[in-house]
């Protein structure tokens, strides 16, 4: 799509058909896979399912500090007596012991199939190398078998997991010592507009100090992605141009704030129609309107408008779907709760709201409406732990309304 400053902008297109075209795109970019030892994987995405290896811990094994008793001897009743023929430690051969013998094991010893229970050392009576039981002991009682944790062939974990610290212990459990991960997208950040200034400006009449900067490199750190942060870039299209096509090279996502819009300074969806091939530009949501999507070589470019809110909003709608088809990655399921109040919009686009998510007294999941819903108040996105999903073609919700929210401020 050729992008022609003079001529009428196109008509913004519905956020789903945005989102198809958006995950074609993902789906299309080069996505490594990379072998690497399981303790390296911490935050990795797994790209293919795994399934354990072995049976695990392998052996038959005492869950209590305790006795053996020779299963031939069973049942095992109060006061009968066992002389103890050795004593097993976890980790250790198992002794030899006579075929009427209690052995002593520690929990996790080898139980060998010739014992039919375990006694815990409360339950006895030692008197020099003998034992008499205090009570009756069930055939297998404390004794956990080969496949505790895992037979062969158990499930472990699916492709699209994300390795947390529970699933990298399970596989390193389960003695899966390689997994096929995806190797992270490079993300490249470009952050545009004359009045932007960096942290720690003095500001004149008209300055803004970027956020965006700080919440996009914020949100690429806590996701463990390699990234480049550039600008704030003067709205010069000559110095956008060169700066794009740099970052396009080395990076495969390339996420650019502000100019995204319709006015003499916004240069995104033209510098993307040059470079590369748009996907879209323009979808009717609210807030975001002006996002563009294009591929530039064997990146994906996305232009975010520059109202910080709608920056926000765009990690959420669309920076989150493009990682998942990265990776793979399953969406988190909406959360209905029941509206404060009620509220209304006037206009045709999905928009999100934002919103305070919380359970009352009864149990019941509420939202709270935030007030303000200018897109440039970072003040309300900091009061929200939601958006609201207002659907497009509905301008009035009751209060007690049932609607779905989507959480935000955590990792996508
Ligand atoms: N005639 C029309 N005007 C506008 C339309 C439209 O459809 N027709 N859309 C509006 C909507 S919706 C949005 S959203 C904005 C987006 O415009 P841009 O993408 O061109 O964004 P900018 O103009 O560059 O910035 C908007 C706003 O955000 C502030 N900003 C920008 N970058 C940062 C930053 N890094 N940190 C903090 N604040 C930032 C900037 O100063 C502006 O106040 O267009 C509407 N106009
Ligand atoms: O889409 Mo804009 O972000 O509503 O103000």
């Amino acid at each position: 799509m050729w992008v022609d400053p003079n001529a009428a902008p196109p008509k913004p297109i519905p956020y789903a058909e945005a989102r198809t075209r958006l995950e074609t795109l993902a789906a299309a970019l080069p996505r490594p896979v990379v072998s690497r030892p399981v303790i390296e994987c911490l935050g990795r995405t797994l790209a293919e399912s795994v399934a354990a290896p072995a049976a695990v811990p392998g052996f038959r094994h005492s869950a209590m500090d305790g006795y053996a008793l020779p299963a031939t001897a069973a049942p095992f009743q109060t006061g009968q007596v066992f002389k103890i023929g050795g004593a097993a430690t976890a980790g250790q051969a198992t002794p030899v012991v006579a075929a009427d013998a209690a052995m002593a094991v520690a929990t996790g010893g080898m139980v060998p199939e010739a014992f039919g229970a375990v006694v815990p050392k409360e339950q006895v009576q030692v008197t020099g190398d003998t034992l008499a039981l205090c009570a009756d002991i069930a055939q297998d009682a404390n004794i956990r078998g080969a496949d505790d944790d895992f037979a062969a062939g158990d499930p472990i974990a699916t492709a699209g997991d994300k390795l947390d610290a529970v699933l990298l212990a399970t596989l390193c459990t389960a003695g899966v010592q390689t997994i096929n991960v995806w190797e992270p997208p490079r993300v490249a950040i470009l952050v545009t507009g004359d009045e932007i200034q960096p942290f720690g400006s003095v500001l004149k009449p008209g300055h803004r100090i970027d956020s965006n900067g700080p919440l996009l490199a914020s949100w690429a750190a806590a996701s463990g992605f390699t990234f480049t942060i550039a600008g704030p870039s003067r709205d010069d299209p000559e110095q956008l141009r060169a700066q794009l096509s740099a970052l396009a090279m080395s990076h495969e996502l390339l996420i650019v704030t502000g100019g995204a819009s319709v006015g003499p300074a916004d240069f995104t969806p033209r510098l993307f129609g040059e470079l590369g091939q748009i996907a879209f530009w323009r979808v009717a949501v609210r807030p975001g309107m002006p996002v563009v999507a294009a591929r530039i070589g064997d990146s994906l470019a996305l232009g975010l408008p520059g109202n910080p809110v709608a920056v926000v909003a765009g990690l959420f709608a669309f920076v989150g779907p493009i990682i998942r088809t990265w990776f793979g990655m399953r969406d988190p399921e909406p959360s209905p709760a029941r509206l404060d109040r009620a509220i209304g919009k006037s206009h045709a686009r999905l928009e999100w709201r934002r919103g305070y998510w919380y359970v009352d007294a009864t149990g019941q999941a509420r939202v709270r409406p935030i007030d303000k819903v200018s897109s440039g108040a970072m003040q309300s996105v900091a009061q929200a732990n939601v958006l609201i999903e207002l659907r497009a073609e509905q301008e009035h919700w009751d209060s007690d309304a049932l609607v779905p929210t989507h959480r935000i401020r955590m990792e996508i």
